[in-house]
């Protein structure tokens, strides 16, 4: 059952003043908010935020468009209603709210008492049990004015959710504090949300905590759009100004359905994603098996590098999640390159991740039994290392320790004296020593006129994955020895 529309706001405008001098502040704003969704609204000062916010809190009367809560319609709503409606909601400001001459516990139990049904003794209970979850609950008794900022906003956000509204709307709740403080109470609003399945409305200036949110929207000029810069920036956070202009001037952003498939396995790659809102699944296609999915992404992260480094063909199917609708930013080849050439942070994350995509890929490929969340895991872990052209990889007669994936270059393996073979990108050693805790038999080096790249999994991380696959180690064992190369 998809999630319950908790704001759906249509053609909404707003005015200020009258007659000759009035002055449109809101334009034909369209938003749906669901249950357990944390939005973030970002926006230069003077753009409309706080109006916006303020009549989705029912504090203004919507004057055009509609807006409606909880399914319930506010354009044409009396003033009682309002306020019934506002019931519903939790507030959070930037200065906390809290009243000075009442204790902790006074000022959280003073949201619970305008509740209909309220009851001390319950009131109490729910008072203990969330400044418990604020880690607070040894401030019962304490005065705000004996509070850090970092505490009084938790105590806030105690009062805001302790009646379990439906809505919380919160005014820049992080102004006052510094990036920890910050980022803690961000982060405690967001689970707590989760667990009470409020939705969240969040104004903020503070990009230190745009991470923390599942959608952000921007307003600019009274007019409500996505907040390409900053979705960006979170994903790929090494672009510099200059880049994220040219990445957002004139950015495609297409919206895929559920189970739609963005891009095909086998297909040539043209084209990098960024994921801005919604969930894709990562589909690995087989000739001869059923296909497996390999992992989610959702916002904040991105796909179709794979392809577009390495061979110029998808390595994976990329669909949209079921009851998942996705939007995604596209940028083409051409200027994902040279985005990449202006940005050696971005160059060298989005090569750390790709080499985790083809480890993931390779193994799951090596290993159909082993659970490919357990492989994702390890590969996110594993180490990419570099080695000079003729430098020696590994020795034979030493301990075999680590199983090495052959990224980039060429290696030689020496078996005696003589070299034995050539190992290309994409192949293994090390595999069957490893599991056999045996020395190596071989001596590998970086090919004579090439770097090489290696990633390397440690012996713990691959037992735990063989451990975790609840699969008989020996049937493992003989399928590594088969698929992977084995000397
Ligand atoms: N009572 C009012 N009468 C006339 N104009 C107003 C009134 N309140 C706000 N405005 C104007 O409406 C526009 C939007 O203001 P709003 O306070 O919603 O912006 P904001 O994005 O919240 O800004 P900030 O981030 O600085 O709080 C601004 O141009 C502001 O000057």
């Amino acid at each position: 059952m998809s999630a319950q529309t908790v704001i759906s706001i249509q053609n909404l405008n707003y005015f200020f003043g009258e007659d000759s001098l009035q002055k449109q502040v809101l334009f034909d704003i369209n938003l749906a908010v669901k249950a357990k969704e944390f939005l973030i609204l970002t926006g230069p000062s003077g753009s409309g935020k706080s109006t916006l916010l303020s009549l989705i809190g029912c504090l203004r009367s919507v004057q055009q468009g509609s807006l409606k809560i909880l399914g319930q319609e506010l354009n044409g709503a009396t003033r009682e209603q309002l306020v019934q409606m506002r019931r519903n909601f939790g507030y959070i400001t930037q200065s906390s709210n809290l009243l000075d001459f009442l204790t902790v516990q006074q000022n959280i139990q003073m949201s619970l008492e305008l509740q209909p049904g309220f009851s001390p003794k319950a009131a109490r209970a729910k008072t203990a049990a969330i400044l418990e979850s604020v880690g607070l609950s040894e401030k019962l008794d304490a005065y705000p004015k004996n509070l850090s900022g970092g505490q009084r906003q938790r105590v806030a956000i105690a009062s805001a959710l302790v009646t379990q509204p439906k809505l919380v709307l919160a005014d820049e709740p992080t102004a006052a504090l510094d990036k920890t403080a910050g980022r803690n109470v961000v982060a405690l609003m967001h689970r707590l949300a989760k667990e009470h399945n409020s939705a969240v409305l969040m104004v903020t200036h503070d990009n230190r905590i745009l991470d923390l949110a599942d959608r952000i929207v921007h307003v600019e000029d009274g007019k409500l759009g996505l907040a390409l810069n900053q979705e960006l920036s979170l994903v790929l956070p090494g672009f510099n100004e200059a880049s994220l202009e040219k990445a957002t001037t004139t950015p495609t952003v297409l919206t895929y359905q559920s189970e739609e498939i963005i891009v095909h396995q086998g297909e040539p790659a043209s084209k990098f994603y960024i994921i801005l809102e919604g969930e894709v699944e990562i589909i690995q296609e087989f000739a001869d098996q059923p296909p497996r999915l390999l992992n989610h992404l959702s916002r904040g992260d991105y796909f179709g590098e794979v392809g577009l480094l390495r061979g110029g063909q998808r390595t994976a199917t990329v669909r949209v999640a079921k009851n998942s609708e996705v939007k995604v930013m596209v940028i083409e080849e051409e200027l994902f390159q040279l985005l990449l050439t202006n940005s050696e942070l971005t160059n060298a994350d989005i090569v750390r991740r790709l080499h985790q995509r083809v480890m993931t890929n390779h193994l799951s490929k090596a290993l159909p039994k082993v659970d490919p969340f357990q492989i994702v895991a390890i590969a996110s872990q594993a180490k990419v290392i570099k080695y000079k052209a003729n430098s020696i990889i590994v020795q034979k007669g030493e301990l075999a320790d680590q199983i090495y994936l052959i990224l980039e270059g060429e290696a030689e393996v020496f078996v005696s004296d003589r070299r034995s073979s050539k190992l290309k990108s994409g192949e293994y050693f090390g595999n069957a020593q490893l599991i056999d805790g045996q020395n190596y038999p071989f001596t590998v080096k970086a090919a004579a006129n090439t770097d090489v790249e290696v990633m390397v999994i440690d012996r713990e991380s691959f037992c735990s994955l063989i451990l975790k696959s609840n699969t008989n180690q020996d049937i493992v064992a003989s399928v590594l020895r088969h698929q992977l190369m084995n000397f």
